[in-house]
């Protein structure tokens, strides 16, 4: 076994090679585009905590900005001033508030007493706005340009309006979304935050959402700088990958092929694929009538097995439950070979060999019948070849008689191959309809010096001559043994000593040779 595995490892180095370049080239493909999968979902993600880390951090300001309000009244006296200064130091982003009256007059601030109008657009988005809560970005006085104003006016008209830098709203998002992806935060047209000018890359994907209640809108972008920089990192965990799918896939291709060259399977593919040959043997007559027969044999040269012999084919269809497959293949086969010569083969009858179990089965005449009808050409021509290997018990006996009566029914040859070597007794001949005995080659090649055989081949002769039996010699290597078997009164003859078997072709060739030798012969009579 393990001289097998060597073999096939040699001879398939460069599997090796392709093992691995295709398991670096799979593992990239899982890793980048699992990477990018996993990229647009974080990117749906991280957007979505983060317009909920934003909505929270909208209500927290407005908690602090309705507290204020809720402590105030319209006066601006110093413990009013004090209670916005104090409001102010505690605010964790507000850096001024401010007090405005019914008027949008901004009346007091943690800095004193003042005057100021609001901005009527602001006036006007306070009054649209059902809950009376609006924000904006505008200029300030003490924080500069873009300065983050929230308003919230209480329903008797006593308002709070407080400032923040921009950048402190943008705070509650940035642990989500930095430093991972580029975003950006505007009100209205205006930028609150923005990190846009960090991008050096293509964009992959832009996310955005809005919030209506503010006219706040965010908008993450995912770059592909991001997911270069990312694949990177996973470089160590792709290696891992291609070295475990290169030892998955080498490890899986050679169990494979093993299996593929194993006898097994090439028997069972082989079958299934219709890709054996058959052979043909003449049986000779050596009565003057000349008429002959054939048997055929299988023949297979496996690939990888080389020639196999049809015992271990034969075996093994057993084992593999395929051996009733193997049977009507060879039966086609001899069907076409019909087809194919009709002329030469117009009075030649052929057998083919079966398996005794094959026959007890129930179905197995129906097939055959089936074949008969597929193959007209069989009909009356075709033999069946069976081999007694195992003694019948009392419960296959009666059944097996009904399949060989059904069979003969069909207009089929049945001849006892092996004659001698299996469990086929004499009182076995006589319960049978078989056509033809076979004496098995083994009895031959004894017969000439062995007195003991010959008499047993004396009486079996006599008992098939009595049973109306042709008798057929199988094994006849040399003249000697067919002067034996000659004078024992066998009529029939196969053996190398006239023909091995053949394939096709060349059996035609034979036959029309000892065609024209039988003419001769005749003429000269
Ligand atoms: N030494 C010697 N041998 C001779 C001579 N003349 C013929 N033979 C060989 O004797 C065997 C005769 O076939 P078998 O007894 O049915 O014995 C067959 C048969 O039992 C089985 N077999 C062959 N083909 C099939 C098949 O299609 N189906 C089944 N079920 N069994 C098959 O395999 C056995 C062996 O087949 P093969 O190897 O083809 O061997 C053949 C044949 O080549 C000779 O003069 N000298």
């Amino acid at each position: 076994m393990f001289g097998d595995v060597r073999a096939i490892a040699f001879i398939e180095k460069k599997v090796f090679f392709f093992c691995g370049l295709f398991s670096i080239f799979l593992s990239f493909l899982l890793f980048s585009a699992g990477l990018y999968v996993f990229l647009l979902n974080d990117l749906d993600k991280r957007t979505n905590m983060a317009k909920n880390a934003l909505s929270k951090h909208m209500e927290s300001i407005f908690a602090e900005l309705q507290q204020v309000a809720d402590n105030s009244a319209l006066v601006c006296e110093k413990a009013d001033i004090d209670r916005l200064r104090r409001a102010t130091f505690y605010s964790p982003i507000f850096k001024e508030f401010g007090l405005f009256n019914a008027d949008f007059k901004v009346y007091c601030s943690n800095l004193g007493a003042i005057n100021i109008s609001i901005y009527k657009s602001i006036v006007s988005r306070i009054e649209n706005s059902e809950d009376r809560k609006t924000v904006s970005l505008m200029n300030s006085k003490t924080l500069g340009d873009a300065t983050f104003f929230a308003f919230y006016q209480r329903p008797d008209g006593v308002g709070v309006n407080a400032l923040a830098p921009p950048d402190s709203i943008a705070s509650s998002i940035n642990q989500i979304l930095l430093p991972d992806y580029v975003y950006e935060l505007t009100l209205g047209k205006q930028v609150l935050f923005s990190n846009r000018n960090q991008i050096v890359s293509d964009l992959i994907e832009t996310k955005k959402v809005t919030f209506d209640d503010w006219a706040i809108e965010l908008e993450v972008l995912l770059t592909t700088d991001l997911y270069w920089n990312r694949l990177l990192a996973l470089l160590p965990w792709i290696f891992m990958c291609w070295a475990l799918l290169s030892i998955i896939l080498c490890t899986g291709y050679f169990t494979f092929a093993y299996y593929r060259r194993s006898l097994r399977h090439c028997v069972k593919r082989a079958i299934k694929n219709n890709a054996m040959e058959v052979y043909f043997q003449p049986i000779v007559s050596l009565n003057v009538d000349g008429q002959y027969e054939m048997e055929a044999l299988i023949r297979w040269h496996s690939v990888h097995h080389g020639q196999v012999s049809p015992l271990v084919i034969v075996d093994m269809a057993d084992r593999l439950g395929l051996i009733d497959e193997l049977t009507w293949m060879v039966i086609r086969k001899v069907g076409d070979f019909y087809r194919e010569y009709p002329l030469p083969l117009s009075d030649i009858n052929i057998s083919v060999n079966v398996d005794r179990h094959s026959l007890l089965k129930e179905t197995f005449a129906p097939s055959l019948a089936g074949i008969l009808d597929e193959y007209p050409e069989l009909k009356g021509r075709l033999g069946l070849e069976v081999t007694e290997t195992s003694a019948l018990n009392a419960i296959d006996l009666p059944i097996m008689v009904s399949r060989f009566e059904h069979i003969k029914a069909l207009g089929i040859h049945l001849s006892v191959d092996d004659f001698g070597t299996g469990y086929a007794g004499l009182d076995f001949l006589r319960r049978f309809p078989y056509d033809t005995l076979k004496l098995d080659q083994i009895f031959i090649a004894s017969l000439k010096d062995d007195q003991f055989t010959r008499q047993i081949l004396t009486s079996v002769t006599k008992l098939a001559k009595e049973l109306n039996m042709k008798l057929v010699a199988e094994g006849v290597e040399r003249e000697d043994q067919l002067n034996a078997v000659r004078e024992l009164g066998v009529d029939r003859v196969q053996g190398y000593y006239f023909c091995r078997p053949l394939p096709k072709e060349q059996v035609i060739a034979w036959i029309e040779e000892h065609a024209a030798h039988m003419q001769q012969d005749s003429t000269r009579l």
